[in-house]
């Protein structure tokens, strides 16, 4: 296995407070890993850099081999990097199918006059968006609500809805920010196993923010503990859970 995402030194403050300080992780091809930690312990900062959001003030961010430190959240996402937030942001009043296709186009192109004119090309790549777009929404069972808004979904749909639309955009690298959250017991067991499905058949590595510990001991195959902004403990998951420190920093809180 060689390493998808690799990261040393990561550091950014915001005034005085070191929000993320000395952040390191090495994520290997194929791997499902878990990041934990406290509230405020800088989970989503960490994604907020590694996604191009914020700029490290210290650091390298390399992703299957190429260094991407500093670069925007558009070329990050060409670089192969895709997230999803713990605020839902779909468009809303969009249909379920073309919150998808958003994340196509990417991949899939036309010229802006081959789309003003509907030449032929429009029409193949349309059609071909339309496809890929209805395989990727039967993954999640979502097929069937192709044409309803959004917004119309219940919550755990809007939240697989949102991972489709990252997927769309065939990272190499999927970062999930608290998949589970808001969900019932029923919808979180279905929901790990998606993404169990999805690292099996997508060819991608997940990254994922969590704070059901059901969910984190059941899919992640490895794990780091951030607490004030540093790394508390790193490896394998039952390790890390059973580490004192980590009991007493996180889970006994
Ligand atoms: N843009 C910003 N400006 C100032 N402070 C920020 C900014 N972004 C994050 N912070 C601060 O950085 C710290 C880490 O926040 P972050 O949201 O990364 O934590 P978290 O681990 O994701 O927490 P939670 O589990 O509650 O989502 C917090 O003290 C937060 O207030």
């Amino acid at each position: 296995m060689s390493a998808i995402l690799d990261v040393q030194n990561l550091s950014i403050s915001f005034g005085g407070l070191h929000a993320v300080d000395d952040f390191h992780i090495t994520i290997e091809k194929g791997q499902l890993y878990g990041l934990i930690g406290p509230n405020g312990a800088g989970k989503t900062t960490v994604f907020n850099l590694l996604t191009g959001v914020y700029k490290p003030d210290e650091g390298i961010i390399r992703l299957d081999g190429q260094d991407i430190t500093g670069r925007s959240t558009i070329e990050v996402n060409m670089a192969g990097v895709a997230r999803t937030f713990q605020n839902i942001r779909l468009f809303k009043n969009l249909s379920v199918l073309d919150n998808v296709k958003v994340g196509l186009h990417n991949h899939f192109r036309y010229s802006t006059l081959e789309g003003m004119l509907r030449l032929p090309r429009y029409h193949k790549v349309e059609k071909e968006m339309n496809e890929r777009a209805m395989e990727l929404l039967k993954v999640f069972d979502l097929d069937g609500q192709a044409d309803f808004l959004a917004s119309n979904l219940p919550y755990g749909k809007q939240r697989e809805l949102e991972i489709a639309r990252a997927l769309a955009t065939q990272p190499k690298l999927l970062l999930l920010d608290e998949p589970a959250a808001g969900m019932n017991p029923n919808e979180t067991q279905d929901l790990m196993k998606t993404i169990r499905f999805v690292r099996d058949n997508f060819d991608v590595s997940i990254l994922l923010i969590e704070h059901d510990m059901k969910l984190v001991s059941g899919i992640c195959e490895k794990l780091t503990v951030l607490n004030f902004g540093r790394v508390l403990a790193q490896g394998d998951t039952s390790e890390v859970l059973n580490n004192p420190e980590v009991i007493t920093a996180y889970l006994g809180e």
